[in-house]
């Protein structure tokens, strides 16, 4: 299955992680499938086949129209789509099929691409991509290759299905945990957003990330943070925002002060926003609860469990 990637990462900057991923991978594919993946890969198999006359990545994910398909094969590409629902990271479009998800990833990709070292030729990795919508923009700003991490089997079937239509082979997605990587040292940008608050050990995390920059290398780190100074985290009780596995949510002083413990020189905290209802809702291709449904009805400041609702920073750091 990952074939493609070992190919490409032959005489590159990864060509370490030749000696270990292919076992891990091999792992990964004899005991950790989920009951449904097999099932995600037989409905990958049924897309319909089209050559999508344009492709589209600077300004947002777009492969192909409309006219590049017949109305049966919309309405099939659309049935099948749904089979991968909850699509939470977008917004793809896809043939002219308006794949409308929970979150506006185009909008936080917006807000932090001013600060950040420019992307041209980089070797990219980024830790909890989701389906990849960010890694494909990643690819818009010219990377050379474009490596994500992420355990979710469900995540991985959605990137299959939007790489069926721009089968690039300079972006791969590695269904792994941070945790699971082995140390590279020889990415130059390491991204890695909305993930530190699902992790029960931020510290070893941040130097986890640390180990797969080369020096000189860049983190864009992004999370949910607190007001307060640097002695100020949140640890919340069972839930946060309906979140179960959320542990450490600190103030953005906490976290500079933290990347300076792990190593890192040149923090900075390039954008902090409170994320908007407009931002993360319910639409037609994730029907389950939303952003709105986390919040205090009588006081949006707050979520369901009284603590402060998500606002969220961007970091950058260098090794
Ligand atoms: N140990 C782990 N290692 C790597 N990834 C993990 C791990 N545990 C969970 N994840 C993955 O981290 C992602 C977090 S979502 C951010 C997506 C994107 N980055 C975004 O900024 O929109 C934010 C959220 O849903 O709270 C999910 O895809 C998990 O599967």
């Amino acid at each position: 299955m990952f074939n493609a990637f070992y190919q490409r990462i032959l005489n590159s900057k990864l060509q370490g992680l030749i000696h270990s991923l292919p076992a891990l991978l091999d792992a990964w594919y004899k005991d950790a499938l989920h009951g449904e993946f097999h099932q995600w890969q037989k409905t990958l198999k049924n897309l319909p086949d089209a050559q999508p006359s344009v492709l589209e990545l600077k300004d947002k994910v777009a492969f192909g129209s409309a006219d590049d398909i017949n109305q049966g094969q919309q309405k099939r590409l659309i049935a099948l789509l749904k089979n991968f629902m909850p699509w939470r990271k977008g917004p793809y479009e896809l043939l002219g099929v308006d794949l409308n998800t929970e979150w506006r990833s185009d909008w936080k990709w917006d807000r932090l691409l001013p600060h950040i070292s420019e992307l041209k030729d980089r070797t990219i990795l980024d830790v909890g991509c989701g389906n990849g919508y960010h890694m494909w923009r990643m690819l818009g700003e010219g990377a050379d290759i474009v490596v994500g991490a992420d355990p979710s089997q469900l995540f991985l079937a959605q990137f299959q299905a939007i790489h069926k239509y721009n089968p690039s082979p300079d972006i791969h997605l590695l269904p792994l945990g941070i945790e699971q990587l082995p140390k590279s040292e020889a990415f130059d940008t390491v991204f890695s957003m909305g993930v530190l608050y699902h992790r029960r050990s931020p510290l070893d995390f941040l130097a986890q990330l640390k180990d797969q920059l080369r020096n000189g290398g860049e983190l864009v780190l992004e999370t949910i943070v607190i007001d307060g100074d640097q002695n100020q985290v949140l640890v919340p009780g069972e839930r946060y925002a309906k979140m179960r596995n959320v542990w450490f949510i600190p103030s953005c002083d906490a976290l500079v002060h933290w990347l300076h413990r792990v190593g890192f020189s040149n923090v900075k905290v390039v954008d902090k926003c409170v994320t908007s209802l407009d931002e993360q809702r319910k639409t037609e291709w994730m029907e389950n609860e939303s952003l709105v449904d986390f919040l205090d009805p009588a006081d949006p400041t707050k979520t369901i469990e009284g603590y402060p609702a998500p606002q969220r920073a961007v970091i950058i750091a260098t090794k």
